[in-house]
């Protein structure tokens, strides 16, 4: 196979389909015709040859009407040549194929595999096929597969089929059905195949990380198909990875004390909702911040007993003006919680806005004004929206956000001139100038109250540790479901995880990204 595209620095590119289609155009000029076919079965069939070996059982091959039927078509060709048993189903038109797929068909048609048709698979109820290539449709489908279509009966029927007997489902490209985009099934009738394994080639696509992306590519591989470096342009986006943060944040020096790593107020923690505020000002002080004050709106306890360290103060008493304020978790809406909003954004060096503030700042145009108004004084801003926030932000609907999440971060980014964490299933950080990024950490076990602010309290003490706002935005996304996996890895499984717990495995994952990047020890223990 050849290596995810195309260097080191581009490992973990990310296009979108029209980048992916000028990346294809330039490299087709530079090779012989149906090289990058050639190279597409090549990669699969050697992807299957040592990842998937089914030996023991024959291979069904989906072959769609476009150049990812050509990809299958290939595929096919090659594996039986090796000796599989394939059979391909051809759900096309091969009058209407390119050259470089009917070249594809035709040496499928010559080899060993067996031609079966579309009715031979969806009577067959119990089939003894050990791997389905999905190669019905790429980056050219173009509108909804529908659930009564044809092709869409195809789908459920392999999808159910691939659940009932556990057969793996190998999607080229991109599983038939997804917009490699936006990582939305196409239309709201809409099938596509639910693959174990998405095989896509050129480069990474947006669609296959964000939304239901995941749910449908399962394990992502990349083949650049050996298109040269020279035809890769600067990616639009990146998938985060740890290798990013190394250096971040710097190794602690001895001659430091707690005013050396920064002040966060978290501002929230209206009656009722007093736990928000806590809970991210608690991961603010696991996540190395000098001091953490919680600044409530009704009234503020004496001491929070589980964690003293936190200063427990009524929020119109705080100064912001050298402070990281983060504010939202449990603010609600009031005219006192608009004020206190108000100057945060006018006098904090650094603002993390989340929750009910976010909602502040979509019914109120002044307050938008003095967050527009931050970007020209340098002073950083991070927004925490879900999809919902980011709609209200945006004056669009949930669904319109969820069916481009990429366009809806970079739309915030720009509007707010911020820097924007999109939460969901691949959560998107973007600011209006960098590329964007898709975090790869976490899990469902997230979808529980308080992960988010205890997210808005890690973004807070990145930020506080003098970390630039896109850079502390990636990172504490990162750090946030690295520690959920670790927690459902080792503790406590999918199922009920609490904000609470991951406050703790979060530090852990911050120490070990210091640990792995610090320099050595000056002095080492004598040995005896
Ligand atoms: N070109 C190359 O050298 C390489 C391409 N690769 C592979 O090619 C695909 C992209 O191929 P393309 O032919 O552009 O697109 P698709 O194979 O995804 O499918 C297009 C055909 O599907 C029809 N279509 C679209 N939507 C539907 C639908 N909902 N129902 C039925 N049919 C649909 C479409 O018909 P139109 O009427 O819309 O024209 C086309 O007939 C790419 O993904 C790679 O797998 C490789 O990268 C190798 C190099
Ligand atoms: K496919």
């Amino acid at each position: 196979m050849n290596p995810a595209a195309p260097s080191n620095s581009f490992t973990h590119a990310l296009y979108r389909k029209a980048e992916i289609r000028a990346i294809e155009a330039a490299a087709i000029a530079d090779l012989p015709a149906g090289e990058l076919m050639r190279a597409a079965g090549k990669a699969a069939s050697e992807l299957v040859q040592t990842k998937f070996t089914p030996r023991d059982g024959a291979i069904l091959i989906l072959a769609g009407p476009g150049d990812n039927g050509g990809d299958a078509l290939e595929t096919g060709q090659l594996l039986a040549a090796r000796g599989y048993t394939v059979d391909i189903a051809l759900c096309a038109d091969s009058l209407l194929y390119s050259a470089a797929a009917n070249l594809s068909l035709q040496q499928a048609r010559a080899s060993r595999a067996t031609f079966i048709s579309l009715e031979q698979i969806l009577e067959n109820q119990a089939p003894a096929y050990a791997l389905v290539i999905d190669g019905l449709f790429g980056i050219g489908l173009s509108r909804a597969i529908t659930a009564d279509s044809v092709f869409g009966q195809l789908i459920q029927h392999i999808n159910q089929l691939a659940e009932k007997f556990a057969i793996p489902i190998l999607a080229l490209d991109v599983p038939s059905g997804l917009d490699a985009d936006t990582g939305q099934v196409i239309g709201p009738q809409g099938v596509a195949i639910e693959a174990n394994t998405t095989l896509s080639f050129i480069a990474d696509k947006v669609g296959l990380h964000t939304a239901a992306g995941r749910d449908y590519a399962g394990r992502v591989l990349i083949d650049s198909l050996g298109v040269a470096d020279n035809h890769f342009p600067p990616p639009s986006g990146i998938l985060s990875h740890a290798a990013m943060f190394a250096g971040l944040l710097p190794a602690r020096r001895l001659d430091s004390h707690k005013g050396s790593y920064g002040e966060v107020m978290v501002i929230g923690g209206a009656h009722g909702m007093m736990g928000a505020a806590i809970l991210a000002a608690s991961a603010a002080l696991y996540c190395g911040a000098g001091r953490v004050y919680v600044g409530f709106i009704d009234a503020a306890p004496a001491y929070d007993a589980q964690h003293p360290e936190l200063m427990c103060r009524m929020a119109a008493e705080l100064d912001f003006s050298k402070a990281c304020v983060v504010i939202g978790p449990g603010l609600g809406n009031s005219e006192l919680t608009a004020s206190l909003l108000a100057r945060a954004l006018q006098q904090a060096p650094y603002v993390v806005i989340d929750a009910d503030a976010l909602n502040l700042i979509a019914s109120s145009a002044p307050l938008r004004a003095l967050l527009l108004a931050r970007s020209q004084s340098l002073k950083s801003s991070i927004m925490t929206p879900h999809p919902l926030e980011a709609a209200r932000l945006l004056g669009i609907s949930t669904a319109q956000v969820q069916a481009d999440r990429w366009q809806a971060a970079l739309d915030l980014a720009s509007q707010f001139q911020a820097t924007i964490i999109l939460k969901g299933a691949g959560s998107i950080i973007a600011t209006s100038q960098q590329p964007l990024c898709i975090n790869t950490s976490g899990n469902p076990a997230l979808a529980s109250g308080g992960t988010g602010d205890v997210l808005a309290g890690v973004c807070g003490a990145l930020l506080a540790q003098q970390m630039a706002a896109n850079d502390a935005a990636r990172m504490a996304v990162w750090l946030h479901g690295c520690a959920a996996d670790q927690l459902v890895e080792h503790a406590c499984d999918a199922i009920g995880l609490t904000a609470s717990e991951l406050i703790p495995a979060i530090r852990n994952c911050l120490n070990q990204q210091q640990k792995k990047h610090s320099k050595p020890q000056r002095f080492q223990p004598l040995s005896k």
